[in-house]
């Protein structure tokens, strides 16, 4: 008799590209602009105006016409309707973001001016300091592009383009199971019980990938429990930590068999966290099982996690960050490694005694460093930032 039965270990570049191919995007929603920021783009949007909407000063001081001194007729302030006017010979003070009145040539700033009964003079002036209507947006310009992340700065970019509502995926909801009669969730363990570190990594990185807050469920090594807490509906991905291994406790593969799950994706060729589990439910719903050891788990969540999570959100593939890895890291030899790193000055810095339990090195890093197969000590290595 065997323990386990024969599993195909995927590769692991293999595994994460299965992960984001093979979920499809989630219905769209519209949110208000102030609710886009962190959220994924469902269309392109557009603006709707021009940007600057009129002639605009861009400096405090005069709009001159024609060739000074100007004999000043009147001030302008930001948010005037009908500038009016300038002759050749006249100027009127202006206010930074009020409109230009029409024939102005431009704007002198207060400091570049000499004033003197009702006139000021000042040098030519060598830049006009006016921001022409339309300049920056015209109406039908594209701000950004479906599969976007929403960032501050787009936020703002779409307001200028008089966008009110965006249209974002809706956030995949996630259910998180977290298996094992040692695990306790609050306070300290007592004889063989361990605190649950898992679920709240996976909770945070989930939410920070685009997820809504998952909902954490405790389960105790039971295969009937595991079971129905399968069953029971209620989310686009259900996370399993712990129970992905062969001991005599571990009933995930068990219970996806009963459930008629296909399995995608049944162990990785990476070190640590090789057994990782991508299934899915006859209904569609998504099953990502981690390994119990919490930075293995963290492994499962960069190679399937959050890929399958970018895949539901139709978020767009980033190209791979690549750089040098400082120190002297051995070669992997025939399985993926993913190194805790730090990344500075270009440069990504191994986190020293990464243990597949431990979770200090990859707490003090900025992601993991991707060494492949094949990698050799001066090739630049793929660096996954942590959600
Ligand atoms: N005979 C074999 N044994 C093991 C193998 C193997 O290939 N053959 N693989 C090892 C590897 S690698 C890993 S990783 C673990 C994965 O085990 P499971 O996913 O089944 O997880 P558990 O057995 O339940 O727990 C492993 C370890 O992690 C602790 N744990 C579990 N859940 C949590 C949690 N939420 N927070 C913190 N710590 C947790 C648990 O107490 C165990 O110490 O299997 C190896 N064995
Ligand atoms: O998944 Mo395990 O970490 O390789 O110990």
């Amino acid at each position: 008799m065997t323990h386990a039965e024969a599993r195909t270990v995927t590769g692991w570049s293999a595994a994460r590209a299965l992960a984001r191919t093979l979920a499809e995007p989630v219905d769209v929603e519209s949110v208000p602009l102030a609710l886009a920021a962190g959220r994924v783009l469902a269309a392109d949007v557009r603006s709707r105006t021009r940007v600057p909407g009129f002639d605009t000063a861009a400096m405090d001081g005069y709009a001159v016409a024609g060739p000074g001194p100007w004999r000043v007729t009147g001030r302008v302030l930001a948010g005037a309707a009908a500038p009016g006017v300038v002759e050749p010979g006249t100027a009127v003070e202006i206010a930074t973001g009020a409109p230009v009145p029409d024939g102005s040539d431009a704007v002198v700033p207060y400091e570049d001016v000499r004033c003197g009964e009702g006139l000021v003079e000042a040098p030519p002036p060598r830049r006009i300091h006016i921001r022409r209507a339309g300049e920056d947006l015209r109406p039908g310009d594209v701000l950004a592009t479906a599969g976007r992340d929403v960032t501050s700065p787009l936020v703002g970019l779409l307001a200028q383009g008089g966008t009110d509502v965006v249209p974002v995926r809706r956030r995949p909801s996630v259910r998180l199971v977290v298996t094992g009669d040692e695990v306790v969730q609050a306070g300290l363990p007592g004889a063989g019980q361990v605190r649950d570190a898992l679920g709240p990594l996976v909770i945070a990185l989930a939410e920070r990938a685009g997820a809504s807050t998952p909902e954490l469920v405790p389960v105790p090594d039971d295969r009937d429990r595991l079971r129905a807490t399968l069953i029971a509906d209620g989310a686009d991905v259900l996370v399993v930590t712990g129970s992905s291994s062969v001991g005599r406790a571990d009933h995930l593969h068990a219970v996806l068999a009963d459930l008629d799950a296909v399995r995608h994706v049944d162990g990785v060729a990476c070190r640590p966290g090789h057994p990782q589990l991508l299934a899915r439910l006859p209904d569609g719903r998504w099953v990502v099982g981690l390994p119990g050891n919490p930075f293995a788990g963290l492994v499962g969540c960069v190679t399937l996690l959050a890929p399958l999570l970018d895949g539901l959100l139709g978020r767009v593939e980033r190209p791979p960050v690549r750089v040098r890895l400082a120190g002297d890291a051995q070669p992997p030899g025939a399985v993926t490694r993913l190194l805790p790193v730090r990344v500075t000055d270009g440069a990504a810095v191994p986190v020293a005694d990464a243990g597949p339990a431990r979770l200090r090195a990859a707490a003090d890093a900025d992601g993991v460093a991707v060494l492949e197969p094949g990698w050799q000590p001066d090739s630049p290595v793929e660096v996954l930032h942590f959600p």
